[in-house]
């Protein structure tokens, strides 16, 4: 027997496997309006690309090339889309016939590849006015199935990539809760309104004709290799969550948790996928004003079922469920040429890894179809692949659009994307095989919200699932089929050569039938074969994953124990904060009661000294006004002793200027008449006499002694020598002429023998300083003469009151002279003054103050231009 062997390409077109369909599609020249554009050549054009035929192009390197030489080569795709084909025309040629299969309950993924700025967006989406596939796929599958449509809400997403039935109650519940959601979420307005509607519509076949029909949307982006659901409105408010991709019991990958929603209307989709694509991730690039930044996935589903089966019997397994994959990825891109930076960046390198592992698992699983090899294809490295995996594997049709700019300075990426695009068609995904069936330890799953449980034939269900496909074609009967009836003839030979000629062809259709069921068998073995490779590998991926799973696990349990510790810490200080918080309120309490005791306290105080003080205030003013009235009768009093004492000073003042102004006062004049003795009747008046000339020499001496020492401001003149002799008169008119020595001082001459005269009556003083005199001769009576020559110095003792009351006694002091005339001449030239002054009054010194005080306070408050000295000027005192 011929063994054959089969490369696992030729297994797959056996077992009805198809190629991956790669359309190219090339965008005009950016200015280009003009539909009917001409190919044209590369010599004298922007572009790079020339179409061959309707499946062929030829791309030309720039003339700028190494050598001068312009490089050419050719890409073959399953067609070529012109850049002036209209959007209508290439939803029909991409997209139609992939929703036809959709309404025939088969699956399909359509995506657009290329770099960026080469027309992905516009040929999913395209402009309002001319829609690219997937507002025209709304658009057809409404014109085509919105008469079939089943009752609302009847179905619901299990959010496990299956559908369950719902009941009247949870049908009505639903509704209310969507138009809630409907009114809450924002309109947008213009969506629907301006946009072109296309009309097209797929026939509906008879078979079909009988069933409801429901769609399914779901929109999701994967971003950064993270999937994120644009349906969902938290996206708005908080910081959007990835959705994570789960297997369901087909091994079939699907987004846990996303928002799929059904919809009624194209319109409807319309503003469901504005408002996605609102959110999905664009930016300004130089390459493209609204570059996409993730691959964007949007899923229609179509669920149907047969209206035979009334809705309360109604299980899943009696749905067929179909999806057709719009998938936009985000285009690949240079940085340097797209001039990114930042956050572009990393975006642009997460998009063209993403791209890359894409471009890895269809070169792996061309490998391994080419060369029977089986290499592990790296689906996990990206979301992605990840997603689509079971596509790759066989669920359904893969179509891929190469968009493409051909200008001539993006030559190398665009050569680059060709080659990828040529590449995938080689790729063939294998025919969907039936589902495997469900785990035994999982139970027939409830496929009614309203608790009805129905479990299926699980043998009948068991068998179909269990039963491979390509045994189908196994025909045992030909194996054992029973030998043709034979008769024996011993007698004639012929007869049983007919029968060995019947039994020879009857074997002979059993050997071939035998090498076809060998051969059968070991394509069958050769696709075992594979298959449980492929299963090791996935199998040995799982466990890696499942590794990399349990570390991590590993790896976040000691976070959360961390975390649990921490949190534990954090109570534990929470709690004493809490006791701290606590213990310092009440301490604020007891301290507040206290404040307010202290509070009060000070406030009485307040009050009580406010009271005493003007109680004080009052007595003070009684007492003030008191002693007010008393000294003001005594300072009346004063004044008037003092203006008797002032008048009498006048008097002897106007004697003494008279004396002064007649001038003629001579020496003998002012003798005292020594030499005669008093008789007991002229006595008083003698005495009389004197004491009027001693006035009067004691005024005149006054007069010149003492001024200079009372003026303050001539104060160094006081004790100015006077050069000028003193001219007195005494009481005869005689003048008397003084020594000008001023300077008075206490003789210390031991020589000097003083006569001090202290006429009867002189009070003994108590000043400090008295005068000292060693050696001296007292009296009290008028000196004979006899006395007088005995002695050089006379003092006379003169006693009187001041302007004040106080007593003064003055010491009139004077030289004994010898006259000419054999006599002597007592010439006064000192008198020195001792003053008593009483304590003072303290009444009297409070109030003196005050006017002091006052008169000081006034001369402040007076500017400094008109301030003067005080009025009255300090008296001098000597003692
Ligand atoms: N077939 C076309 N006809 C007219 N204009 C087109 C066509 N294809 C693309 N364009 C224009 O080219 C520009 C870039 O297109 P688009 O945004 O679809 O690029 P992209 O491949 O999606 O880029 P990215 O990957 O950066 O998102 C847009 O202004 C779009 O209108």
């Amino acid at each position: 027997m011929k063994k054959v062997q089969l490369g696992s390409r030729d297994l797959l077109v056996n077992g009805g496997g198809c190629p991956v369909e790669v359309f190219c599609r090339l965008r005009p020249p950016k200015d280009n309006n003009n539909d009917q554009q001409q190919q044209q050549q590369p010599d004298n054009s922007s572009s790079c690309i020339k179409i061959a035929s309707s499946t062929e192009l030829v791309l030309y390197s720039s003339e700028n090339a190494k050598n001068g030489q312009i490089r050419e080569s050719r890409y073959e795709f399953s067609h070529i889309l012109t850049d002036n084909i209209s959007q209508l025309a290439a939803f029909k040629e991409l997209a139609l016939p992939l929703l036809n299969d959709l309404i025939q309950g088969k699956s399909n993924v359509l995506f657009t590849y290329g770099i960026t700025g080469s027309g992905k967006t516009y040929t999913m989406m395209g402009p309002l006015n001319n829609p690219g596939l997937i507002p025209r796929s709304f658009d057809v599958i409404f014109n085509s199935i919105g008469s079939y449509l089943g009752k609302k809400y009847l179905l619901r997403s299990d959010r496990q990539n299956s559908y369950e039935i719902q009941s009247e109650a949870d049908i009505l519940f639903e509704r209310q809760r969507r138009e809630i959601q409907m009114k809450t979420r924002a309109k947008i307005p213009e969506a629907s309104s301006i946009r072109t509607l296309d009309t097209t519509s797929i026939h509906i076949p008879q078979s079909n004709a009988n069933c409801s029909y429901f769609v399914f949307v779901t929109f999701v982006e994967i971003y950064n290799n993270y999937i994120y659901d644009l349906f969902d409105d938290d996206i708005l408010n908080k910081a959007p969550q990835s959705k994570q991709l789960r297997e369901d019991n087909r091994a079939r990958p699907y987004i846990k948790d996303v928002k799929e929603i059904e919809i009624r209307s194209s319109e409807e989709a319309i503003d469901l996928l504005n408002m996605g694509l609102k959110r999905r991730r664009i930016a300004h690039t130089q390459l493209n004003t609204e570059s996409s930044r993730s691959h964007s996935v949007l899923s229609m589903r179509l669920v149907q079922f047969q209206n035979d089966i009334p809705p309360t019997s109604l299980t899943k397994d009696d749905l067929t469920v179909s999806t057709i994959h719009l998938v936009d990825l985000a285009g690949s891109e240079r940085v340097n040429r797209a001039k990114t930076v930042g956050e572009r960046v990393k975006e642009a390198s997460n998009i063209n890894s993403s791209l890359m592992v894409l471009r890895q698992c269809f070169e792996t699983l061309r490998e391994n179809q080419a060369q029977g090899t089986s290499k592990i294809v790296p689906y996990r490295e990206s979301k992605l692949t990840s997603f689509f995996k079971s596509y790759f594997d066989g669920e359904g049709q893969i179509r891929m659009i190469l968009c493409v700019n051909p200008t001539v300075d993006g030559y190398e990426e665009i050569q680059h994307a060709l080659k990828f695009g040529e590449l995938t068609k080689d790729v063939m995904v294998p025919r969907a095989l039936p589902p495997p069936p469900p785990p035994p330890s999982v139970p027939p799953k409830i496929t009614r919200t309203g608790g009805l449980r129905e479990i299926d034939n699980q043998q009948q269900q068991q068998q179909i699932n269990t039963q491979p496909v390509l045994f189908t074609e196994f025909n045992a009967q030909a194996l054992i089929a029973p030998f043709p009836s034979l008769e024996y003839s011993l007698m004639d030979g012929a007869e049983d050569d007919e029968s060995i000629l019947i039994l020879q062809e009857h074997l002979r259709r059993r050997i071939e039938e035998r090498q076809r069921l060998n051969m059968l068998i070991q394509d069958q073995q050769e696709y075992l074969r594979k298959f449980t490779l492929e299963l090791a590998s996935d199998y040995d991926s799982t466990i890696s994953n499942h590794e990399d799973l349990s570390k991590e696990n590993d790896q976040q349990t000691k976070t959360i124990r961390h975390l649990q510790t921490r949190i534990k810490l954090l109570e534990k200080s929470q709690n004493d904060l809490y006791k701290t918080t606590n213990q310092t309120e009440r301490e604020n309490k007891i301290l507040k009661t206290q404040i307010e005791e202290r509070n009060n306290e000070i406030k009485s105080l307040k009050f009580d000294r406010r009271k005493d003080k003007n109680d004080f205030e009052n007595k003070m003013k009684i007492k003030l006004n008191e002693v007010e009235q008393q000294y003001i009768n005594e300072i009346k009093n004063k004044e008037i002793k003092m203006r008797e004492l002032g008048r009498q000073h006048d008097d002897k003042l106007n004697i003494i200027r008279s004396m002064a102004a007649s001038n003629t006062l001579t020496n003998e004049q002012f003798v005292i008449p020594i030499n005669s003795t008093p008789t007991q009747n002229s006595t008083e008046h003698a005495y009389q006499n004197q004491q009027q000339q001693y006035h009067r020499v004691e005024m005149i001496i006054s007069q010149n002694c003492n001024t200079p020492i009372l003026d303050a401001n001539s104060r160094q003149h006081a004790h100015t020598p006077n050069t000028e002799p003193m001219h007195i008169e005494n009481g005869n008119g005689h003048p008397v002429v003084g020594h000008p020595r001023q300077q008075h001082r206490r003789s210390r001459s031991l020589s000097e023998v003083w006569l001090e005269h202290r006429p009867q009556g002189t009070v003994q003083t108590e000043t400090l300083l008295q005068p000292k005199f060693h050696k001296k001769v007292c009296t009290q009576q008028a000196p004979a003469k006899q006395e007088i020559v005995r002695t050089t110095k006379y003092v006379l003792t003169h006693q009187n009151l001041d302007a004040q009351g106080e007593l003064v006694t003055d010491l009139v002091k004077g030289d004994v002279l010898p006259s000419s005339t054999g006599g002597v001449n007592v010439i006064f030239n000192d008198v020195e003054r001792l003053t008593c002054t009483s304590p003072p009054d303290p009444l009297m010194l409070h109030k003196r103050c005050q006017s002091e005080e006052r008169v000081l306070h006034e001369n402040n408050t007076q500017s400094p231009s008109t301030r003067q000295g005080p009025a009255v000027a300090p008296k001098r005192f000597r003692m």
